[in-house]
């Protein structure tokens, strides 16, 4: 018999990817399907499309589909043998959400293994763009969500978070409000993590309460709907989302249809997927006092957390490897693509020569600070591309290797900034493990220890949303037996020391982090109240 092994899904913004591990927790396989480069034919860019108001931000559910359809058939052109997989979990990118047609659950029930999944399903959803992380388009909603619910610290308290545009809940207002329509014909809603759990269960897979912690309508501390957010938000929706689950649940064997297209084992036990941030957490097996850097699509930091107290900035999202405590997220959404467009600007599209830029400027920059948000940031809220020189004078632009240094230095000034306000505070025992995309980047990842004064470490693959789901996904089986994932992983390589501060980085940063942070409060978006409008 061939030996067991475990998939690990993520289902991000750009591309769908897919890890295979052994039980030694050895990674055996690793794939991807980039949905730009691979499924030209829903001319998404970086998976997404802008719409024409730049503030609603949507991607194509079929191309969720076809990806998948695609991936395992690459799989199985390679020779992956499916009947050994014993159990598979997964993520997705989070807050997005698909509306599924009334009557859907019967075609999923019964896709012909046939054809592939996105020919059978082509016609179940009731939103075929599916509003994503990056749309910012809910802010009525979300005043009135606070408004509801008495007040955004409240909200917070509840839920974990104030009342952020990309949150679910206000994204289910929005299609409710302008389209009741649609909505009513809608009989369950999904999140991305959901979604893609539902395509391998061959029935809707509920939410679990990691993920669901970033809709606005989770009570994180009781783990159930809040009656009130969901009333605020569209009738009848305690129904569309079902009961949330704790992430671990075994949700139950893979559908027929995977036996019987791939020839996965009937025995094949889904379990609950989860945000990627989540799945992240738990690929990286971060430890308290730890922080995780992930450098995707969006930045994203996050820590483990015992007892948090949610506040205005920020969310808190129940922990995804144990029900008894908390992370702490911050989401930077002008990551990955704000630096691509600099990159493209100033360093001819190469990596390479970006990356020399880094070497030939000094640390500190020469007192040039900058703040880089070609989209309305998340943390902050501020939009536009803001220079200063050491004098703290606007400047209308930089030499290009002094643009490429701001950028980055920037970047990560604001996440040491921010992650403090949290509370964190970085001690002589302070790990940064890094992940996600750009963590491929040594004079990257050089700045980010710099700027914190603090090693950075990082493990064999930057898909530590893949593998936090492939670890999940055993931790499902024998969670019952009461073995925590921190057993289940004591196998599994430790993170490697990537780079260290340079001598003399706590020194140089620490007044350039005091007015970086007084320059933030400068560009931050500050609409004008609509009474001073005349
Ligand atoms: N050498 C590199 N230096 C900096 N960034 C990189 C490098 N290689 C890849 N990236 C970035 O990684 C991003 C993709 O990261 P990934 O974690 O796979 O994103 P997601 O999970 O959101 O799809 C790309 O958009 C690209 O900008
Ligand atoms: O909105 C958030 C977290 O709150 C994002 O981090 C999304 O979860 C997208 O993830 P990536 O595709 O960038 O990994």
């Amino acid at each position: 018999m061939a030996a067991p092994c475990y998939l690990g899904w993520d289902f991000s913004t750009q591309q769908l990817k897919v890890i295979a591990i052994d039980e030694q927790l050895r990674v055996i396989y690793e794939d991807n399907v980039h949905f730009d480069k691979d499924l030209p034919e829903f001319k998404t860019q970086g998976g997404v499309y802008i719409h024409s108001d730049r503030l609603t931000v949507t991607s194509p559910v079929l191309m969720w589909v076809k990806a998948l359809d695609m991936i395992l058939e690459k799989m199985r052109s390679s020779g992956f043998n499916f009947s050994q997989v014993k159990a598979l979990s997964g993520a997705g990118q989070q807050h997005g959400s698909v509306y599924w047609k009334k009557g859907s659950i019967q075609i999923l029930k019964n896709a012909s293994s046939e054809l592939p999944l996105h020919q059978s399903l082509k016609g179940c959803f009731s939103v075929s763009n599916s509003p994503i992380w990056m749309d910012s388009s809910t802010a009525s909603q979300c005043r009135a969500l606070e408004k509801a619910v008495g007040g955004a610290q409240q909200l917070a308290s509840v839920t974990g978070s104030r009342a952020y545009e990309r949150f679910t809940g206000n994204q289910i207002a929005k299609i409710y409000s302008q389209n009741p329509e649609v909505y009513k014909q809608t009989e369950r809603i999904s999140l991305v993590s959901s979604f893609a759990a539902s395509l391998f269960l061959g029935t809707y897979a509920p939410i679990d309460y990691s993920d669901g912690s970033g809709m606005n309508l989770l009570q994180i501390w009781e783990k159930a709907w809040s009656k009130s957010c969901l009333d605020a938000c569209a009738p009848g929706l305690e129904e569309r989302l079902g009961c949330p689950v704790p992430s671990h649940s075994v949700l139950g064997p893979i559908s027929p249809y995977y036996s019987q297209r791939y020839g996965f084992s009937p025995d094949c036990k889904i379990v609950a997927f989860t945000g990627d941030n989540p799945a992240s957490l738990a690929g990286m097996r971060l430890q308290e006092g730890d922080i995780a850097i992930s450098l995707g699509t969006s930045d994203t930091l996050f820590l483990w957390i015992q007892e948090p107290t949610p506040a205005l900035e920020g969310h808190i999202l129940c922990n995804p490897v144990d029900s008894q405590t908390y992370m702490a997220l911050l989401c930077f959404k002008n990551g990955s693509l704000m630096r691509e467009r600099i990159r493209d600007d100033c360093a001819s599209g190469s990596w390479d020569e970006f990356s020399k830029a880094l070497s030939s400027t000094v640390a500190g920059n020469n007192g040039n600070l900058g703040f880089y948000f070609d989209v309305m940031e998340i943390t902050p809220e501020a939009v536009g591309i803001h220079r200063f020189n050491r004098d703290n004078e606007k400047v209308s632009n930089f030499p290009k290797e002094v643009e490429i240094r701001a950028l980055i230095e920037g970047q990560f000034m604001a996440k040491r900034i921010h992650a403090e306000k949290l509370g964190y505070k970085v001690l002589p025992r302070t790990r940064i493990l890094a992940t996600g995309g750009a963590s491929h980047n040594k004079k990257i990842l050089q700045v980010l220890s710099d700027v914190f004064s603090a090693p950075v470490f990082t493990i064999d693959t930057a898909n530590s949303a893949c593998l936090g789901s492939a670890y999940r996904a055993i931790h499902g089986l024998v969670d019952e037996r009461n073995v925590s994932l921190a057993d289940v992983v004591k196998l599994a390589p430790e993170p490697r020391l990537a780079v260290t501060p340079a001598p003399g980085a706590q020194e140089l940063y620490c007044p350039l982090l005091k007015r970086y942070a007084e320059l933030e409060q400068k560009v931050i978006y500050n609409p004008v109240p609509s009474c001073l409008v005349k």
